[in-house]
């Protein structure tokens, strides 16, 4: 059997996370993490490009890795046109997209750049797994109640999927086969309904839908939302800070950490208490939502991400939702081996890598 060596890369808004992979076993992993002031210093999130490149192979460099015996580069894909799951080929279409922010500005857009250009300047192939626009939506599901606007599907496609295969194995299941409530907790929430292997609804993770998150404001009330963009009081961008890097715990608390507000709380802190609470309570009530897209035929709810590390929130959450079904916990995510396993099936030819952007997904069905 032929050996594979993979190099991964999962680029954050706060850090670029790199693995090297000999087939499925991770040989080496970094987390390289920036200071807020140096990515400041960068208008868009495609100009920190040579910036994180510079940084991949300067760690690379310093654990010795060869470069000439990788056979592969993949990245996290970022907000490209809506697509349905798999393993993608980086192409020209697709570096356009990313670099223009063809559906928005988000850290993962470098992921397909980074992994083309290391890729391209060894010679290998470069692809990206599962991004987070991975659509595979119901119909039903888009529908947003104006003929305006329609759902989207944005939400954490790699982990959500990657944890769902992992839990299936230990259910002795294969995903294809299970109902699942996928619930991924990080900078953004985002609950996902996988319906035998297909995401058939979930809400938006980036751009205003769902629980709030530690950054974002998730659904907020869109009457108040009209006036404050009309009240003469803000530009676009604050609105759009308000939604997205400023809402959430952000705006109530001033931090995104949730280790910080648990402190907060042991100090007798009543309003991070309520707070801290009311995220629990709204991601409940979104897997409530989610389970009635499955008419209750749930095999598992799924609870992932950097906050399911707390138990105490995790324990809020399971105590409203746990009447719907067993509840794993899988903390942290599992992206860097997501992305190394997406590749190899390709590379073994167990997959043909897909082609972007593939057959074209309706945004709208009206
Ligand atoms: N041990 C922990 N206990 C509670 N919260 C944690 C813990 N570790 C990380 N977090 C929280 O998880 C969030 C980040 O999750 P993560 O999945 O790393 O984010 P991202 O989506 O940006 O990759 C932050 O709010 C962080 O405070
Ligand atoms: C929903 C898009 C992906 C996302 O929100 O990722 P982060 O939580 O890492 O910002």
């Amino acid at each position: 059997m032929q050996d594979y060596r993979i190099l991964t890369i999962n680029p954050g808004s706060t850090s670029t996370k790199i693995g090297v992979f000999h087939n499925d076993q991770m040989i080496f992993d970094r987390t390289i993490r920036y200071e807020a002031k140096e990515l400041s210093v960068f208008e868009t999130i495609y100009n920190q490009y040579e910036f994180r490149k510079k940084s991949i192979l300067e760690a690379l460099d310093e654990e010795g890795i060869n470069l000439s015996k990788l056979n592969a580069v993949c990245g996290r894909g970022g907000l490209l046109r809506p697509i349905e799951g798999g393993t993608y080929e980086v192409n020209e279409l697709m570096l356009k997209d990313l670099k223009e922010g063809y559906a928005g500005h988000h850290a993962s857009n470098l992921g397909g750049i980074l992994a083309y250009e290391i890729g391209s300047g060894l010679n290998i192939s470069s692809f990206i797994v599962d991004p987070v626009v991975v659509d595979e939506l119901l119909d039903v599901a888009r529908v947003s109640g104006s003929p305006h606007m329609a759902r989207k599907s944005i939400f954490h496609a790699l982990n959500q999927k990657a944890v769902a295969r992992k839990v299936a194995a230990q259910l002795d299941k294969k995903y294809e086969e299970l109902n699942l409530i996928v619930t991924h907790m990080g900078g953004g929430i985002t609950v996902g309904v996988h319906n035998y292997g297909r995401v058939i609804d979930v809400n938006n993770g980036l751009h205003g839908d769902g629980p709030f998150s530690p950054e974002r404001a998730g659904s907020v009330p869109v009457g108040e939302l009209v006036r404050l963009c009309f009240s003469g009081e803000y530009y676009r961008e604050d609105i759009m800070k308000m939604l997205v890097g400023k809402g959430g715990l952000v705006g109530y608390l001033g931090t995104s950490d949730v280790q910080k507000v648990e402190k907060l709380i042991e100090h007798g802190n009543k309003k991070a208490k309520l707070v801290y609470e009311a995220m629990a309570y709204q991601i409940a009530k979104e897997i409530g939502a989610a389970s009635a897209v499955l008419a209750g035929k749930v095999d598992a709810i799924i609870l992932t991400g950097g906050i399911a590390y707390s138990k105490m929130f995790v324990s809020l959450i399971i105590e409203r939702v746990k009447w719907i079904a067993d509840v794993t916990v899988f903390p942290g995510e599992n992206e860097l081996q997501a992305l190394a396993e997406g590749a190899l099936r390709v590379l073994k030819q167990e997959e043909k890598a897909k082609q972007y952007p593939g057959e074209h997904i309706h945004s709208s069905t009206l």
